[in-house]
């Protein structure tokens, strides 16, 4: 195997493995660069790190006047807390996990629904990124929590896992799906997945009602460097592996306030009238998609 060794600080990884692609790579990079105020100020609220965005309604009561000095923290908080709440429903998709159990995150990030899964389950849970920063961030956070034991990063691809066939009980893709051809991600999942295990993903979608994909789609796309499919590819790409859907829940109304909400912060990034257009003429869908390993 090719690669280098990290080497810089006690949290380093010890190996990080060449790029299967020039893509991944170049997607590497991007997560090792990426420092942007919204997801930093964000996780500190409460020390949850998360690079996905926000369901539900938002609480104007909590948020109080706009005038008020204290406005623009409660905002930050606001938004954490609608995306520590897509987490949850994403984890409250998983179907009964034991403190036995092993999940798998597939794109974990800087490991914020990693921490929350251990959290409410007491399980093991194994994350996968190409950002060696990112596996760096999250193990030092679970090192801080005293949960290094039982959550871990790594750099690795999420379509060449080294996890033992059909052991894991559940895994996911939070907002992660759309870096990777849909068929190899399945197969992967559906590899480890234990017969009668549990896939989740929360994504974006194009919707094939709309035809093709919208600008809009193709800003975000530009906008990320990713390749948004389309909710067909995914249905049909899951049921070419043996995942066989058990709810498919629009959430494309329960992400708008978020938006909303977003746009009017001062840590804009400049996509947020993408989402919002995309979302209100039909062109894109937030989707979560929960499916059974048969
Ligand atoms: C938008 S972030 C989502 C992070 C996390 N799921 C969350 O909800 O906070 C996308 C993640 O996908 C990861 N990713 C993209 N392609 C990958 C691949 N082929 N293998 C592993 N991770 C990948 C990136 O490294 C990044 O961590
Ligand atoms: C739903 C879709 C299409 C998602 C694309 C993947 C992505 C970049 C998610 C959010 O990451 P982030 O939290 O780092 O982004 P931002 O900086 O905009 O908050
Ligand atoms: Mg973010």
């Amino acid at each position: 195997m090719t690669g280098i060794e990290l080497t810089d600080g006690p949290g380093a990884s010890a190996f990080v493995p060449a790029p299967a692609s020039p893509y991944q790579g170049d997607i590497a990079r991007y997560w090792d660069q990426e420092a942007r105020p919204v997801n930093l100020r964000l996780g500190d609220v409460d020390g949850l790190y998360h690079h996905h965005y926000g369901i539900g309604d938002v609480d104007h009561a909590a948020l109080g006047d706009a005038g008020d000095s204290e406005y623009e923290k409660k905002l930050i908080a606001e938004l954490h807390r609608l995306e520590s709440t897509q987490a949850e429903v994403l984890l409250d998709h998983l179907g009964p996990v034991g403190r036995d159990d092993t999940l798998v995150d597939a794109g974990c990030g800087r490991g914020g629904s990693m921490v929350m899964a251990h959290q409410r389950f007491g399980c093991r849970v194994e994350g996968v990124t190409l950002s060696a920063k990112q596996a760096d961030f999250a193990n030092r956070r679970a090192h801080e929590l005293g949960i290094a034991d039982r959550v871990r990063a790594r750099v690795c691809n999420m379509l060449a896992t080294p996890f033992e066939t059909g052991r894991t009980a559940a895994s996911w893709n939070n907002e992660s799906s759309m870096y990777v051809d849909l068929h190899d991600l399945f197969a992967e999942h559906s590899r480890i997945l234990a017969v009668g295990g549990r896939y989740v993903t929360i994504t974006g979608c194009w919707n094939p009602r709309y035809g093709q994909p919208s600008k809009w789609v193709s800003q975000i796309n530009a906008h990320f460097e990713c390749n948004i499919h389309s909710r067909r590819e995914y249905l049909r790409a899951m049921a070419d592996n043996r995942l066989v859907p058990q709810a498919v829940v629009d959430l494309t109304a329960a992400t708008l306030p978020y938006w909303e909400l977003r746009a009017t912060s001062s840590l804009v990034t400049g996509i947020e009238e993408a989402f919002i257009n995309a979302y209100k003429d039909g062109s894109f869908q937030y989707l979560l998609i929960a499916a059974d390993r048969v």
